[in-house]
C-alpha cells in the first residue's frame, strides 16, 4: 500500500514502475521466443536413421564412381542442415542406413530446403530422375516443400542411395534429408501442405483485405500494408515453391529471380512506408523518421539505377546488404517509437520481430549455422501470417480509434456547448432531413419558434453566470416537455427552435403551451427572478412550402407573442 501511494504520489516514482512493466513484456515475449527456438523437431519417427556422405562431382563422372570408400568423401548428417557447394560440376550425395540394411521397399527418399537447386536420384537399377522446386520430374512424387523420390527397388545391401546435386547460378540453400515409409512421407505432406495453405491464405486474405479497406477508406496506410503483406506472401511462395507445386505458376520459374528481387525490395519498401504511417513515426520519431524514408529512397533508387545499361551488376551488389539492413532499422525504429509511447508501433513491433528473427537466422543458415534449426523454412511462412494477424488487428484498432475520433469531433461540432443542444447549423441539416421525410410520406411536419422573455434584463441584472444557467434550464425544460423525435436545437442567443415531425399546429400547439408553462411555473417558483418566461412562435409547414418561409412565420408568431405581453404561444396561420 504505501508503495503503490508513493508510487501514486510521485512522478519520480511512477517511472521505474511503467519501464518494469514494459520490461516484463519483452522478457516475457523473449522466453516465449526462445521456447520456441528450443522446441524439439516435430514427429519423424517414422524416419528411418540415416548417414550421409559427400563430394564436389567431377566432369563426366558416372554415380556409380563415387562410394562409400571413397576417401575424400566428407560425412554429415542427414537430419541437420547441409550445404553442398562445390564447382561446376555440382556434388555426389550418398545416404545409407545408420545401423543395419535398407528396409523392404516402397519407401520415399526426400530432400527439405533445396530452394532452387536441381536434385539428380539414380535409383538402383533404373534411369536418374531430376527435380526441382520449379520443375518436378512427372515419374516423382509431387512434394510440397520438398523434392522426394519414391524408391521402389531398393539398394543392396551395404549400397548407399545416391543424388546430385546442382547448385550452378543458384544458392546453395542447406538441405536435410529423410527416408520414411509412404504413408508417413503422405501424412508429412499433407499435414505440411495444409499448414503452408493456412499460413499463406491467411497472408492473402490480410492483403485483399486491406486492398478492399484502401479502397474504400482511400487511406494511403491499407495500401502499403497490402503491398508488404502479398510481397512478403509472394516470396514466401517462391521460397516454399508453394508457387510451382501445387499452384502450378510454372510461368514464374522463367523470370523467377527478377521477381523474387522485386518482391524483396517491394516487401521492405512497403513495410518502411506502412510503418511511418501506422506507428506515427511524424510524431514519435521524426528525426529516426526521415533516415528510415531516405533509406527507402536510396533501395528505389538503386533499384532504378538496376535498369540503366551497364550498371546492373552494381545495383545488385548494392541491393541485398541495403535489404537485409532495412529490416533490423525498421525494428529499432518501432521500438523506439513503442518506447516513447506509440500504441501502433508495440503492433508492429509484435508482428515484425518473430519474421525478422526467422529471416535472420534463415539468412544466416547458408553459411553453416544453425544446422539443426530445420524449422526455420516452415517458421516463417508462421510468422509471416502470425505478422500478418497483428497488424491486421492493430490496422482494425486504428481504423476504430480514428472513427471515433471523428465520430467524436463530429458531435463537438455538432453541439452548442452551453446547452448541449443542436447548434443553428446541425439542427438545420436535421430539419432538412426530417422535411424530406415527412414530406415524401404525407406527413405533418411543424415548428417551434421560443425566445426568452427580457433576458437582458436578466443577465444584466444577476450577470452572464445567472442568464447561462437560464439557458441551460431551458434546454432542460425543452427536452424534457418533448418526445424524443422532436429535434431542439439552439438558434442563437436566447433564441431555440424545435422541429417536432408527425404534429400539426394543433399538437404543436400543445407541446409549446406545455413548455411555456413549466417555464412559468419555475419562475413563480423562483423568488430570485432568475428564471424567464418564453414567447413560442408555432407554425405548420404547408404544401409547397419551404423551410426559410417555415422559420420565418414561426418567428413572426414569436414576436407577435412577444407584442401580446410575451410569456404565450401564438399559431401562424399559415
Ligand atoms: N448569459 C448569456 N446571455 C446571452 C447569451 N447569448 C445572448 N445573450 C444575451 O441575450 C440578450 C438578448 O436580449 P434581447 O435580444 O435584447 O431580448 P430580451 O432582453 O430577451 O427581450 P425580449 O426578447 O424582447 O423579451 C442579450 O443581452 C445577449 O447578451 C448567452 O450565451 N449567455
Amino acid at each position: 500500500m504505501i508503495g503503490f501511494r508513493l508510487r501514486r504520489g510521485s512522478r519520480v516514482h511512477a517511472l521505474p514502475g511503467d519501464i518494469r512493466a514494459r520490461a516484463r513484456t519483452w522478457v516475457w515475449l523473449l522466453l516465449l521466443a526462445l521456447a520456441l527456438a528450443a522446441s524439439p523437431l516435430p514427429g519423424t519417427a517414422a524416419d528411418l536413421p540415416l548417414q550421409g556422405g559427400w563430394r564436389a562431382a567431377v566432369a563426366g563422372e558416372q554415380a556409380g564412381d563415387v562410394t562409400r570408400a571413397d576417401p575424400q568423401l566428407r560425412h554429415f548428417d542427414p537430419v541437420r542442415l547441409q550445404t553442398f557447394a562445390a564447382g561446376e560440376a555440382g556434388s555426389w550425395v550418398l545416404l545409407w542406413p545408420a545401423q543395419g540394411d535398407w528396409p523392404a521397399p516402397p519407401f520415399v527418399l526426400q530432400a527439405r530446403g533445396a530452394g532452387l537447386q536441381t536434385l539428380r536420384f539414380h535409383p538402383p537399377g533404373g534411369p536418374a530422375r531430376s527435380a526441382r522446386a520449379t520443375r518436378v520430374d512427372p515419374r516423382a512424387w509431387p512434394g510440397h516443400g520438398r523434392l522426394v523420390f519414391p524408391v521402389a527397388v531398393a539398394p543392396a545391401p551395404g549400397q548407399p542411395l545416391r543424388l546430385h546435386v546442382d547448385s550452378r547460378g543458384v544458392i546453395a540453400a542447406p538441405m536435410t534429408f529423410a527416408v520414411l515409409p509412404p504413408a508417413a512421407y503422405l501424412r508429412a505432406d499433407a499435414r505440411w501442405l495444409a499448414f503452408a495453405s493456412a499460413c499463406l491464405a491467411i497472408m492473402a486474405a490480410m492483403g485483399l483485405m486491406a486492398l478492399f479497406f484502401a479502397l474504400r477508406l482511400r487511406d494511403p496506410t491499407f495500401v502499403h500494408y497490402a503491398a508488404f503483406v502479398l510481397a512478403y506472401a509472394l516470396i514466401l511462395g517462391l521460397q516454399t515453391g508453394y508457387l510451382f507445386e501445387p499452384l502450378g505458376w510454372q510461368w514464374l520459374a522463367g523470370p523467377l529471380r527478377g521477381v523474387a528481387r522485386v518482391a524483396t525490395a517491394a516487401s521492405v519498401l512497403f513495410a518502411i512506408l506502412f510503418a511511418d504511417r501506422f506507428a506515427n513515426l511524424r510524431r514519435y520519431l521524426p528525426r529516426g523518421r526521415r533516415l528510415l524514408l531516405g533509406y527507402a529512397a536510396l533501395i528505389v533508387a538503386v533499384g532504378a539505377t538496376g535498369l540503366l545499361p551497364g550498371l546492373g551488376a552494381l545495383a545488385r551488389v548494392l541491393t541485398n546488404p541495403l535489404l537485409v539492413l532495412g529490416g533490423p532499422l525498421l525494428l529499432a525504429a518501432s521500438a523506439l517509437a513503442a518506447w516513447r509511447g506509440s500504441r501502433y508501433a508495440r503492433f508492429f513491433l509484435l508482428g515484425w520481430t518473430p519474421l525478422l528473427a526467422v529471416t535472420v537466422a534463415g539468412s544466416l543458415q547458408p553459411y553453416g549455422m544453425l544446422p539443426a534449426w530445420t524449422w526455420i523454412g516452415d517458421a516463417a511462412l508462421a510468422a509471416g501470417a502470425f505478422e500478418a494477424l497483428v497488424l491486421s488487428l492493430g490496422l482494425a484498432d486504428r481504423t476504430l480509434a480514428l472513427r471515433r475520433d471523428r465520430d467524436q469531433a463530429r458531435r463537438l461540432a455538432d453541439l452548442d456547448p452551453l446547452t448541449g443542444l443542436y447548434n443553428r447549423r446541425a439542427w438545420s441539416e436535421r430539419l432538412l432531413a426530417l422535411e424530406t421525410a415527412m414530406r415524401r410520406q404525407g406527413r405533418p411536419l411543424s415548428l417551434l419558434f421560443l425566445d426568452l422573455d427580457r433576458f437582458k434584463q436578466l443577465n444584466d441584472r444577476l450577470g452572464h453566470e445567472a442568464g447561462d444557467a437560464a439557458l441551460r434550464a431551458t434546454a432542460g425544460i425543452m427536452r424534457g416537455e418533448l418526445r424524443e423525435q422532436d429535434e431542439v436545437g439552439r438558434y442563437g442567443g436566447e433564441e431555440f427552435v424545435v422541429a417536432l415531425p408527425d404534429a400539426d399546429g394543433a399538437h404543436a400547439l400543445q407541446a409549446a403551451e406545455r413548455i411555456r408553462r413549466r417555464l412559468q411555473q419555475r419562475a413563480g417558483e423562483d423568488v430570485g427572478g432568475a428564471t424567464p418566461t418564453a414567447s413560442i412562435g408555432v407554425a405548420m409547414l404547408q404544401p409547397g412550402e419551404d423551410l426559410a418561409s417555415l422559420i420565418a412565420r414561426a418567428d413572426a408568431a414569436m414576436y407577435a407573442a412577444k407584442a401580446a405581453g410575451r410569456n404565450r404561444v401564438v399559431l401562424h396561420p399559415g
